[in-house]
């Protein structure tokens, strides 16, 4: 009885896409029309208009300043917390506007995992960490509990490293540790999409490349939105680029035209510059 529950409540994402019609799946899962974003001083997003496909991995490329974390922030409505910002237009996941105030948040919020440039554990310990979503939902269930930190874990192959001390501070890791442990931390509540704000920025080239691999794992259940700075990373991860200059989208589409045959003369100059 127990492992059917189980079996039911782990695989209620695969069985939900499975659910989905061919049509479904190729619609975007996001579809941001006329997003912008402004304070009285100005504006930082200019009236966007983009689509991210299903299950795939989205690199937003653009200068330091152009607008790509308001752009990650205004997915999950985490521009609220910032009261100066007037956010206008409309972000559609799976059809429904998430900028209307009526959306309920939390559970609107958990559909995302956000993962930013340096890790941010809980202060308890690990295994904490990655029930602490669980628990937030109401489950109550220690196997059920345990099942899903081990799971996930496992997911993102820390569990072999910390399998021993899960009641050790997260904190108590490395920083690539602490990153896969967030990671982990966010896929336990089963969001359908990732938010990645440069991600691996405060990694080693090691841990660097296990998130690498890991996201081209997960975009087979998830859609990947990866904020980079790293050219090569997003050669090495794109499937969809997205190039932004002082708040506007400027050219976009498959890495291969994107990045080898740029059609402006501000793109070429950051795939030369870097800037
Ligand atoms: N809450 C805010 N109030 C006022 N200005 C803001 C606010 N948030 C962002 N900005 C401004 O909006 C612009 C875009 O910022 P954003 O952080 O989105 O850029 P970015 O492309 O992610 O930059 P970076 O690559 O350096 O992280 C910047 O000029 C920034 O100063």
């Amino acid at each position: 009885m127990f492992t059917e529950k189980l079996f039911k409540q782990t695989n209620a994402y695969t069985k939900s896409k499975l659910k989905m019609s061919k049509a479904d799946i190729e619609k975007p899962i996001i579809q941001i029309k006329g997003l912008s974003v402004k304070t009285h001083e100005g504006e930082i997003l200019k009236s966007i208009n983009l689509d991210i496909p299903r299950n795939k991995i989205v690199v937003l490329l653009g200068p330091s300043g152009c607008g790509k974390t308001t752009l990650l922030k205004s997915l999950n409505r985490l521009t609220d917390l910032h009261k100066e910002l007037i956010v206008g237009g409309e972000v559609l996941i799976d059809g429904k506007d998430i900028l209307k105030a009526s959306q309920d948040l939390p559970i609107m919020r958990q559909k995302m995992g956000l993962l930013s440039q340096r890790p941010f554990p809980l202060p308890v310990s690990i295994y904490k960490n990655v029930s602490y979503g669980l628990k937030l939902k109401g489950v109550r269930n220690k196997k059920l509990i345990a099942h899903s930190v081990e799971s996930n874990l496992k997911r993102v192959g820390l569990w072999d490293e910390v399998k021993d001390r899960l009641n050790n501070p997260a904190n108590s890791l490395s920083i690539g540790q602490q990153q896969r442990l967030c990671l982990a931390r966010g896929l336990a509540v089963k969001p359908t999409i990732i938010l990645a704000d440069e991600p691996t920025s405060a990694l080693d080239p090691i841990s660097t490349k296990t998130i690498e691999n890991l996201f081209k794992e997960l975009k087979e259940h998830y859609t990947i939105i990866l904020v980079t700075h790293v050219l090569r990373q997003a050669v090495r991860l794109a499937d969809h680029v997205v190039f932004m200059y002082y708040g506007d989208i400027i050219e976009q589409g498959h890495p291969d035209d994107i990045l080898k045959n740029p059609q402006t003369e501000i793109l070429k100059k950051y795939l030369i510059d870097g800037n």
